[in-house]
């Protein structure tokens, strides 16, 4: 799915929603939304009337009756067109999906052999070799090998990725194909529930349910609707008390145009929307609460590698300490990297190559390899000599010195300073109980943060970095990106320990990660985002993937679903403040012949009681497709906090509703009145 395929609202989904309106139209499925099966019932019993005018006594009122059904028949179809285009682009999307997922060919791994068999016969925990040029017959994580693979089908992003056994890049997706090398894959999901499987029901609305702002709002609108049935049942035993026969069509027309049809049309619309404005920005959400959830967020918690900042942090110098000379540096450092796979760890041989250095292969022949860990802040190898070799955060390596009784060098802490208060990450380089020098690590923040964190404080949302950089790298590149707090020298535990207080505190918290220890955190965030490059635990503990795996678009998140709720709020304001106009238009010509004083309610001057009527039934109706752009690409959106968003939405939407049915109905009723 190519980004004009998705953006495209073509003439097939216009069409095909037409259609869906009219299927709609089943009361089965009408009567999950109340108010519009309100109207569907009242069109039924005008249409009734108008069929069979001698049982029911309505002989000479045919016209106008025929007219309210029709009317009335619009209302309906146009809410119901309104939701199927909303979903039109989804089901398009699903049907494109569809097809990527054919049966592919799996070479799985029995003991020493490999045996071909279909995809669809694949379990959780098989192992599947992928050879270049293949598909990738199912989910997993590869344990061996190096690949790059084209996964286009679903981020529609055409530049092969690598990815790799161990670490964050280890995880493929079924679907994509391997464009080199080959990768043995362990397959983690059973068939059914593959991601490709999950993206499909989710943009084809499959398991939609409604969000628990969606179902209050609802709950609103019913008692609204109920409110207004009493009302209008009631009052035709008191127009008969006073002399006047209200018509059976006419109560309707009334009761129609006092509930809330607008946002009732448009409602489901507008959720659908939000979600598919998220699918477009090639986020996958995994229910409309996420959405929701991100419009309220208060908090969010940044990593800075990768998030603020551009995150490929490069070796860029060896720093000598106390005696020693930058070449021991140099050896030292390429030493502790030689199997550090992490951007760092090559980046270091890169650099030490650079420099015209180089260190003796044969001592590390045989060594044990100790991996980066976020815990340990450290990584590096024990030679087979006993030496031990460690490279990491100057705190931690510190740490690790002084335990096995070394000294520590005097200028350290002011040469790792200078390089933090940069900017820089220092890492210290040590044997045993010897620290030898700094590697200075050099990253950037990305242009613009500091404008997406104003727009976010104008929102109201507080920022807060987490790092396992040292506190003064922290505070620099906090400052340089203007971020409203950080947290330095955190450990993975320490991101649940911020979300916790934050959510006691009543915030709703969102953050991004991509890493099996992020994993946590992300469940326990209001709105995790987890990078599609990520490990499958991360994936499978958020509650939205990006596929771009661009982690700084958690800021773009939580702006559509601010505009989702936006959206909803002026709608719903829009639609009572239009109801309470209709009113005025409708009462007065009802009871204008009868009470003539009444007239000087009639502040419109319309023509007559029959084309008042019609005319408030029309802009009824049409008020609706006139309305469904904007419930699709959502209200026009600048942030603001919560407060201010409410008192301009009231000033727009509120007086907007009230003054454009006086308009419009008195519009309508010059050309309605020439025929009625
Ligand atoms: N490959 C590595 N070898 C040794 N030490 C490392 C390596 N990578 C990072 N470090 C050190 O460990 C610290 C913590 O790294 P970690 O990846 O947890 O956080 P970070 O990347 O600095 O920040 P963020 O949480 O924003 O991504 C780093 O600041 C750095 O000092
Ligand atoms: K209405
Ligand atoms: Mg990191």
């Amino acid at each position: 799915m190519n980004t004009k395929q998705k953006n495209m609202l073509s003439a097939e989904i216009v069409k095909k929603a037409i259609m869906d309106s009219f299927i709609k139209l089943n009361p089965v499925v009408m009567m999950k939304n109340p108010v519009m099966f309100v109207v569907e019932a009242g069109t039924f019993v005008v249409l009734l009337m108008t069929l069979f005018p001698g049982y029911f006594g309505t002989q000479g009122r045919g016209g106008f009756n025929l007219a309210v059904f029709l009317i009335l028949l619009f209302t309906v179809l146009f809410a119901n067109f309104a939701e199927a285009l909303a979903e039109g682009r989804g089901k398009a999307q699903a049907d494109t999906l569809k097809k990527t997922k054919k049966e592919i060919m799996a070479n799985k791994v029995i003991g020493n052999s490999v045996k071909v068999i279909p995809s669809t016969e694949l379990r959780k925990g098989d192992i599947v070799i992928v050879s270049q040029g293949e598909m990738i017959p199912g989910d997993g994580e590869v344990i061996e090998g190096l690949a790059s693979v084209d996964e286009s089908a679903i981020t529609g992003e055409s530049a092969p990725v690598i990815k790799e056994a161990g670490g964050d890049f280890s995880s493929v997706t079924g679907g994509t194909r391997v464009v080199s090398d080959q990768i043995t894959v362990r397959i983690t999901n059973d068939p059914g529930e593959s991601f490709i499987d999950c993206m499909i029901a989710l943009v084809e609305g499959a398991k939609r349910q409604k969000t628990p702002n969606e179902i209050a709002l609802n709950t609103l609108l019913v008692s609204l609707t109920l409110i207004f049935l009493i009302v209008v049942v009631t009052l035709a035993p008191m127009a008969d008390y006073l002399g006047i026969k209200l018509e059976i069509p006419v109560l309707i027309a009334l009761l129609v145009c006092l509930i809330p049809t607008t946002i009732g049309g448009l409602l489901s619309a507008i959720g659908i929307a939000g979600m598919d404005r998220v699918t477009r920005f090639n986020v996958m959400a995994m229910s409309g609460k996420a959405v929701e959830a991100a419009g309220d967020i208060d908090t969010m918690i940044l990593d800075k590698t990768g998030t603020i900042t551009f995150g490929n942090r490069m070796a860029s110098e060896f720093i000598a300490v106390g005696d020693e000379s930058v070449e021991t540096v140099a050896e030292w450092a390429a030493v502790s990297s030689v199997k550090d796979e992490t951007p760092e760890g090559r980046s270091v041989l890169e650099l030490m190559k650079k420099e015209g250095y180089s260190y003796p292969a044969n001592a590390v022949e045989g060594a044990e390899f100790i991996e980066f860990k976020a815990e340990t802040r450290m990584s590096g190898i024990d030679l087979p000599d006993g030496r031990k070799v460690r490279k990491g955060a100057v705190d931690a390596v510190k740490a690790w010195v002084s335990a096995k009784g070394g000294v520590i060098p005097a200028d350290l802490d002011q040469k790792g300073n200078a390089i933090a208060s940069e900017g820089g990450t220092p890492l210290a380089v040590a044997v045993d109980n010897r620290i030898y020098g700094l590697i200075y690590l050099k990253d950037t923040v990305k242009p613009g943060m500091r404008e997406r964190f104003d727009q976010l404080r104008k929102m109201g949302i507080k920022t807060i970095m987490c790092t396992g950089d040292n506190p003064l790298t922290a505070a620099t590149i906090a400052r340089e990106a203007g971020v409203d707090d950080f947290i330095a020298e955190s450990k993975p535990e320490d991101k649940i320990a911020v979300i916790k207080r934050e959510q006691a505190a009543g915030k709703l918290v969102a953050m991004t990660g991509d890493g099996t220890n992020d994993a946590p955190a992300l469940a326990q965030a209001d709105v995790g985002l987890a990078m599609n490059s990520g490990t499958t635990a991360a994936k499978e503990a958020a509650n939205m993937v990006d596929l771009d795996s661009d982690p700084s678009k958690i800021i773009e998140v939580v702006a559509i679903g601010k505009q989702l709720l936006m959206t909803r709020g002026a709608l719903t304001t829009f639609s009572v403040a239009n109801d309470i106009a209709k009113y005025f238009a409708i009462i007065p010509a009802m009871f204008m012949q009868a009470i003539p004083e009444m007239n000087v309610l009639n502040v419109m001057g319309l023509g007559s009681p029959m084309s008042a009527i019609l005319s408030a039934l029309v802009f009824n109706a049409i008020i609706i497709p006139l309305l469904i752009p904007l419930a699709m690409k959502g209200v026009a959106y600048k942030p603001m906090s919560s407060a201010q968003l409410l008192s301009r939405n009231l000033l727009i939407y509120g007086l907007g509703g009230v003054i454009a049915p006086f308009v419009g109905i008195k519009l309508i009723d010059m050309v309605v009145h020439l025929w009625v």
